[in-house]
């Protein structure tokens, strides 16, 4: 992963100049003490004028003000750069996602995704804001005002010493208390979205089966998991400023007692005022020294949080994702998703098949058994396959191998006479329209939920309206006020089952691909849509190569080939006469659904 990549150009240079400022800072602030001993000894001075004073005086003043503007300055860019590389990062943990496979997604959890990309980067963003100008701040401010201190008496470098040592060992205790919490405040977290999201998406389901209690329980004990982790975190902190003043105000009393001591055993009036104005220089010194190291405490209650959600952040940014394209050395230059055939195409028996299975075994990724086990079959342009099977059998699994969300194991899925792992993932599934078991449907209007990812459409609505013709969803989408300018709420929770499916049908139809794959999509349509829908589909594109998933026998019966899925094994391949015939697993299917008629 490229740290560099996360800011662009014009945030390094702020990043350069809030270095550049802060160092400023820190010059002119320790610069302050400096007049301030030139002052004193003046004052001390028998004989000196108020306008003694007016040089030095203004050099101060102008030096606390010139500290004031740089600190503006290093905070306007240290905004800058946290609210642009929190955009940059959620802009990557977004795309990062669209390159996972699902089984990396559900291995790092939707919720923790989420979190991720909003808490987590939140967490950066303000330690950027806040935090990294006291980080880079305060060692500088210790080292410079140390070695101004290292010139001066020892005898008050050593309390100051030990006024260090006080702090960073305060500083040790409490981080290595409150870290370990903190790792666990963004675990919590991930675990709350995922209650509230669970809860809230299944509102209706727990009011019906009135376990509002069971689910009040479920959440409180996340909740107060969390509170408790943020008291003990926030309680750490606690003792912490109160500490580190305490060790502040006891340098101050010690530097003085010390101070008190040299000026009593200092001979003439003259070293006395020497070392008073040593002493004020001094505590100022040490103080800085002190304050610097409470600037760190202060970074230190932002930085953990921040560090543990930037390895959170990491982690999703440097997974390898499982579905990569081949390298171009492994990618045959013929290689297309696209019909291989011409007008004049040869006979299905010589012709490539749209799509071969040879031997193909799969398994998920940390199951122990394989969902698929030694499936071969082939399918030519223009072809309709069915698959049938009962719930659990692989058809899933099987049809999900053809847009490669996932790879087989052994064997072979190939497009065109291409093996999909050698073909690029956009132009495998530029020639693939899907269409998932679950109608999954965005915000927007019904002509943008058809056109989906085509901007082109919107010019060209014809095809959105043949797209509905061909999916029967034209009548009620017509039938509604605004017709296709009609609202798609998220999920399209304002569409019903079959409609959504319907939907869902007409946004594949759209999409123009030479092979389509309905992942028992007909399952809400009712027999009579369901067989409109299908010839609609045959009538659109004779070169269109069709794969249905289906548990329904009316669906799948005209198909050209049946393909029977039994624990994950094909027990026939057929059509829908041979099966009947022959299959005892198609016939079970076929005389729970069918009526003594119809199986004769
Ligand atoms: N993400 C997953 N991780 C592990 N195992 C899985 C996963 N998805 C499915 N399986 C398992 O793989 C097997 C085949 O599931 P698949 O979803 O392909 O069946 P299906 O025939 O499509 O079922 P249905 O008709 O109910 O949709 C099942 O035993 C299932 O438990």
């Amino acid at each position: 992963m490229q740290n560099s990549s996360y800011l662009h150009k014009r945030e390094w240079m702020l990043v350069a100049l809030a270095l550049v400022s802060i160092v400023g800072q820190v010059f002119l602030d320790l610069k302050v003490p400096d007049y301030m001993q030139r002052i004193t000894m003046r004052v001390a001075t028998p004989g000196t004028v108020a306008s003694d004073l007016t040089g030095d005086g203004a050099l101060m003043l102008s030096a606390a003000l010139g500290s004031l503007v740089l600190a503006v300055i290093t905070g306007f860019c240290t905004a800058i750069v946290g609210t642009s590389l929190a955009k940059n990062l959620r802009q990557k943990v977004f795309s990062k996602t669209f390159e996972l496979s699902s089984a990396q997604v559900n291995n790092i959890g939707t919720d923790s995704l989420i979190t991720r990309s909003t808490n987590d980067v939140m967490q950066i963003q303000m330690f950027v804001v806040m935090g990294f100008q006291m980080l880079i701040k305060s060692p500088i401010m210790a080292i410079w005002a140390s070695s101004k201190i290292a010139t001066q008496s020892m005898a008050w470098a050593v309390p100051t010493a030990i006024a260090v040592v006080a702090t960073i060992i305060t500083l040790a205790v409490v981080i290595a208390l409150v870290m370990p919490r903190m790792v666990r405040m963004q675990k919590i977290t991930d675990g709350l979205n995922r209650v509230t999201r669970e809860h809230i998406s299944g509102l209706r389901v727990i009011r019906a089966y009135t376990s509002q209690s069971f689910h009040r329980n479920r959440f409180e004990e996340v909740n107060a998991d969390l509170r408790n982790t943020t008291l003990f975190v926030n309680t750490g902190f606690a003792f912490l400023m109160p500490m580190l003043t305490v060790i502040m105000n006891a340098l101050s009393l010690a530097i003085y007692g010390v101070g008190a001591h040299l000026i009593n055993d200092a001979g003439s009036p003259g070293d006395k005022v020497t070392l008073f104005g040593q002493m004020v220089a001094f505590s100022s010194y040490a103080l800085q020294v002190v304050s610097a190291f409470m600037m760190l405490a202060a970074v230190f209650i932002f930085a953990p949080r921040a560090w543990v959600s930037y390895t959170r952040v990491r982690e999703v940014l440097g997974t390898e994702p499982d579905i990569a394209d081949a390298s171009a050395s492994q990618v045959p230059a013929s290689s297309s998703v696209l019909p291989t055939g011409s007008a004049t195409a040869p006979s299905s028996a010589t012709q490539t098949p749209a799509i071969e299975f040879d031997n193909v075994t799969f398994r998920y990724p940390g199951a122990d058994n394989d969902a698929l086990h030694g499936i071969s079959f082939t399918v030519h342009r223009g072809e309709t396959l069915a698959i049938i099977g009962s719930t659990g059998s692989g058809k899933s699994s099987l049809i999900n191998l053809i847009p490669r969300f996932s790879d087989v194991r052994k064997g072979s899925v190939k497009i065109n006479g291409t093996d999909v792992r050698h073909m690029t993932q956009s132009e495998l599934r530029n020639g693939i329209a899907y269409v998932p078991q679950k109608s999954t449907l965005f915000s927007g209007t019904v002509a943008s939920t058809i056109a989906f990812s085509h901007a082109e459409h919107d010019n060209a609505p014809q095809l959105v309206v043949s797209a509905a013709k061909t999916a029967e969803a034209a009548e009620f989408i017509e039938r509604a006020d605004k017709a296709y300018a009609a609202p798609v709420a998220s999920g399209g929770s304002n569409f019903s089952g079959g409609q959504k499916q319907r939907l869902s049908i007409a946004r594949a139809v759209a999409y123009q691909a030479p092979l389509m794959i309905f992942d028992d999509s007909f399952s809400a349509l009712d027999y009579k849509t369901d067989s409109l829908v299908r010839s609609h589909l045959h009538d659109a594109g004779a070169d269109t190569t069709l794969v249905i998933v289906a548990q329904r026998i009316g669906t799948v019966k005209n198909a050209d080939k049946i393909l029977v899925l039994d624990k994950g094994r094909a027990v026939g391949l057929g059509t829908h006469r041979e099966l009947l015939a022959s299959n005892p697993v198609y016939q079970e299917i076929a005389r729970s659904q069918l009526s003594e008629e119809e199986l004769a």
